[in-house]
């Protein structure tokens, strides 16, 4: 016996040597020599006074190493074999072999040293089953133990001398668990993946947990955790009542339950009323939440053509996916619920299904759901249904019962048989992880395939309601995201009226400009637009994509049909209605962000192969889209702001980084797009962004663009669902205008910036700032040469804006007025305007008293 554990003792301190000096043999060779010397030299007794940090240490273990049965599975964590036993006591509970459940050979229930079950080794083993040590054997199934056959023999050996064993002995050996038999065995350890070894300390809280809290539930693999909050907290908390609505429909029902939840005394605090599609920033209460004693009630409408509910979803989708934001964002809120609107009866398969991925969202971020989603259909049931689950809701804040929170941790079968499921388990003991719920269970993977398989819809499809909408207002809607309009110079230049300002500063001409947008989504909400929150918004486009040869075919043939239109209005100069039929111009802004399209600069070719000029209008939050875009016959960047916090206020961008955004617009019209004939287009408002002259020439002096457009806003009319809908107070006069473009000037000239006051069209209110370039020989050159034009694009030569000018003519110069001569100057009648803006003031309870001209009034929006 004695030689048996010197030669054990022998083996084993080579082998340390050998590994510990990275497997040379030379090292090994010597180590074994050195060490059989010494132990000759030395009395055997000493053996055993080890020295708790030597190699010697382990011989008194290694006299017990035959009776205990071994394992060569390596080291790593979970008691796997090796010092790690030794050093961490709480290791030997899960066996020599880190496991799921205790240990085990790198599979399921394998060992347990402390759970070890009825059989001993006297009864034999079963090696389809995992092995205990000494205690005998658990029955796990799945596991066995890679060094099996090696195990056999010696369990088998070591059965004799077993019964043999003290509890001190017992507990020693415990210690120690090694087995080097197969060590060098190269075959033997490619059976064992590394990766095996390593396992993490396995999940089994949520056992425990579930032993604790529901194990009733412990046949079907289901694991639950209880968690509660009380009424109290409820009661105490700040009830948001979030809707969103394309008909009214769900602003109604979200009015109910508000009504409903104020008739619960108790609840400390009002709710707030809230409609998301007017929120600024999603984020802000989405992401961030007002304050931690906030509660989500959230009334949705469903629909399967596109609506602003879809920006929202697939922002939170986004922010689900977003690695920079925490994991579980919403579980700072108290709790929330969903009240999803809809018709069954028509989409049967599509009932409610944007309130209940919103639903399924909420809690995939963290939010606890404190009262079921309610399901109504608007066509069977309606406003008592609305009632009835908004009064339910009401009694059950107010219940003294607490909720409880159930999440099933489902651990599958499937995961039980894949070796690496110890990877993905989720802890739900752990102090860092919130609850999950079990929309995150079904796994990382299967979730990152449902995000690519978000469904694409129609921007604007045929029976949408922004369909409906726009094409009251008189626009031609294209394909599915596209659009056109005759804007009202259009037609007042058929007339033998005046034409729009760019006439005066650019030489367009109104009756042949087609104004179009191939994208009617914008990617900011600015206060000015008349869209009032109707319009698809989008940080990217997310729909289905028109060809740019069936936008341009198809939007010239609705512009022509709306133009045909004129033929019997009175007025209508024959020569310019002919004329009209053979568009010259395509303003690409209208409405929406026309560079959101994704084949933008093919389009603008098509319009060049048809010797049509492009205006292109764009929100400079497109940085990677303005960079790439093809030559234009003049490139707008709107520039709504000159600080971060107006532009903010103003444009309300989606893009967080907006500001980054727009600098990073200014610095490609500096470099990449310099060769374009470039403009700021300022658009002024009252009280929003008019006071800070100096930091516009911050910005012209980083983008230095040919022109700077600066233009006060219009009057485009209040509306109830807009909350920032400007009045007339934040309409500028033209004197106003003029007085902020003569300082803007002086302010870019004592900063050395080459800049001029140059033409006006001071019936829009619309002055033009040109860079000193554009005066030649003292005479202005803002016009443009068309003919020049495309007869430089057709050359295929560089060329840049110097090269199809045109001399700005005398009445278009600032100071003239720029009212272009050959028509003829209507005013409307004085008293019709004055009573117009009467009954504008009074509904707007402003102060304000006159207004620089008629068009103010009666012009939408910012024109193209
Ligand atoms: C074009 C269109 C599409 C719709 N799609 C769905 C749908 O997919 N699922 C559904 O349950 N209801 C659908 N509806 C019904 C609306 O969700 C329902 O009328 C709702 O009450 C409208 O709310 P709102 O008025 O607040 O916009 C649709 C309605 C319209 C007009
Ligand atoms: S004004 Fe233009 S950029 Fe601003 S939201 Fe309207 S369409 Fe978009």
């Amino acid at each position: 016996m004695a030689f048996s554990n010197s030669v054990t003792a022998l083996v084993v301190g080579a082998i340390s040597v050998y590994l510990y000096f990275g497997g040379r043999v030379s090292v090994a060779i010597v180590a074994f020599i050195s060490y059989g010397i010494f132990y000759t030299e030395q009395n055997k007794p000493k053996q055993v006074e080890a020295d708790n940090n030597g190699l010697d240490s382990k011989s008194e273990p290694l006299k017990k190493e035959k009776k205990k049965h071994v394992c060569a599975c390596g080291g790593g964590e979970g008691g796997s074999c090796g010092s790690k036993s030794k050093a961490e006591g709480s290791k030997k509970k899960k066996g020599c072999c880190g496991g799921k459940n205790g240990g085990g050979c790198g599979g399921h229930g394998g060992h347990s040293h402390e759970h070890g079950h009825s059989h001993s080794h006297e009864h034999g083993h079963d090696h389809e089953h995992g092995h205990t040590h000494e205690q005998g054997h658990s029955h796990s199934h799945a596991g066995g133990c890679a060094c099996a056959a090696k195990r056999e023999k010696k369990n088998h050996d070591n059965d004799d001398d077993s019964s043999s064993d003290d509890n001190d002995h017992q507990k020693q050996l415990d210690d120690l668990t090694i087995d080097f038999t197969g060590a060098f065995n190269t075959a033997h350890n490619a059976k064992k993946p590394l990766k095996k070894m390593p396992k993490r300390e396995p999940k089994r809280f949520n056992k425990d947990k579930k032993a604790e809290s529901d194990s009733k539930d412990e046949s079907d693999g289901l694991i639950k955790s209880a968690f509660t909050i009380s009424n109290e907290k409820l009661l105490k908390s700040d009830v948001y009542v979030f809707y969103s609505s394309l008909q009214g429909a769900a602003e109604q029902a979200a009015n109910i339950v508000e009504t409903q939840l104020q008739q619960v005394k108790e609840l400390e605090k009002e709710p707030i009323l809230m409609n998301l599609d007017e929120l600024d920033n999603i984020d802000d209460y989405f992401v961030d939440v007002p304050s931690e004693t906030a509660l989500y009630v959230i009334v949705l409408p469903s629909y399967d053509v596109d609506c602003p509910l879809d920006y929202f979803l697939q922002t939170m989708e986004e922010n689900f996916y977003d690695s920079r934001l925490e994991r579980y964002p919403l579980r700072k809120l108290v709790g929330y619920t969903v009240l999803g609107l809809g018709d069954s009866e028509s989409w049967p398969d599509k009932f409610c299904y944007q309130a209940k991925k919103t639903d399924h969202l909420m809690a995939k971020l963290g939010a606890r759901r404190i009262f079921p989603i309610g399901e109504i259909c608007m066509k069977t049931s309606g406003n008592p249904a609305i009632e009835s689950w908004g009064k339910l809701l009401g009694e059950m804040l107010n219940d003294d019962e607490p909720i409880l929170y159930e999440y099933d941790e489902t651990v599958s079968n499937e995961a039980d048989e894949d070796e690496d499921e110890g990877e993905s388990e989720i802890d739900l003991d752990s102090e860092d992880e919130p609850l999950a719920d079990v929309e995150d269970l079904a796994g990382a993977d299967s979730d990152k395939k449902k995000q690519n398989q978000y469904e694409i819809k129609q921007m604007v499809a045929k029976n949408s309601p922004t369909y409906k909408n726009l094409t009251k207002q008189g626009y031609k809607i294209v394909g599915s995201h596209s659009g056109v309009k005759v804007c009202r110079w259009t037609k007042n230049e058929l007339r033998g009226r005046g034409s729009c300002y760019k006439k005066s500063l650019f030489n367009i001409a109104s009756s042949r400009c087609m104004e179009l947008t191939p994208s009617l989504a914008c990617s900011s909400k600015c206060v000015f637009c008349w869209r009032h929150g109707t319009n698809p918004v989008s940080k990217n486009w997310r729909w289905e994509v028109d060809e740019p040869e069936f936008i341009l075919e198809n939007a010239l043939i609705a512009h022509y049909s709306m133009i045909k239109q004129m033929r019997g209005v009175p007025g209508v100069v024959a020569e310019r209605f002919a004329k009209a039929f053979k568009v010259a111009h395509c303003a690409l802004s209208l409405v929406g962000e026309p560079i959101l399209y994704p084949y933008i600069s093919k389009f603008i070719e098509l319009l060049h192969q048809k010797d049509i000029t492009s205006f292109l209008v764009c929100n400079a939050q497109h940085p990677e889209s303005l960079s790439t875009i093809g030559k234009v016959t003049q490139l707008y960047v709107s520039i709504d702001a000159s600080t971060k916090q107006e532009l903010k206020k103003v444009d309300r961008p989606l893009y967080k980084d907006f500001w980054e955004r727009m600098m990073e617009c200014l610095d490609i019209i500096r470099t990449v797009q310099s060769h374009q004939r470039t403009v700021f287009r300022l658009t002024l408002v009252k009280g929003f962004n008019m006071g800070d002259i100096s930091s516009y020439a911050d910005l012209v002096g980083r983008g230095l663009p040919c022109f700077i457009e600066v233009k006060g806003a219009t009057f485009s009319g209040s509306s109830k669902d807009n909350v920032n809908s400007l009045t007339m107070q934040n309409i500028p006069y033209n004197e106003e205008c003029k007085r902020f473009v003569e300082n803007f000037v002086a302010e870019l000239q004592r900063r050395g910036l080459p800049y001029e006051v140059a033409a006006e069209h001071a019936h829009s209110n619309c002055i033009l700032i040109a860079n000193s370039k554009f005066k030649i020989n003292g005479e202005w050159h803002t016009h443009i040469a068309f003919d020049k034009f495309f007869e430089l694009l057709k050359s295929g030569k560089d060329f840049t804006y110097m090269d199809y000018l045109e001399k700005t003519p005398e009445w278009a110069l600032y100071g003239n007025g720029g009212f272009a001569p050959g028509n003829e100057r209507v005013i409307r009648k004085e008293k019709k305007l004055k009573n117009k803006l009467l009954r504008e003031q009074e509904s707007l309870k402003s102060e304000t008293s006159s207004i620089a001209t008629e068009e103010t009034t009666s012009e939408v929006s910012v024109e193209a």
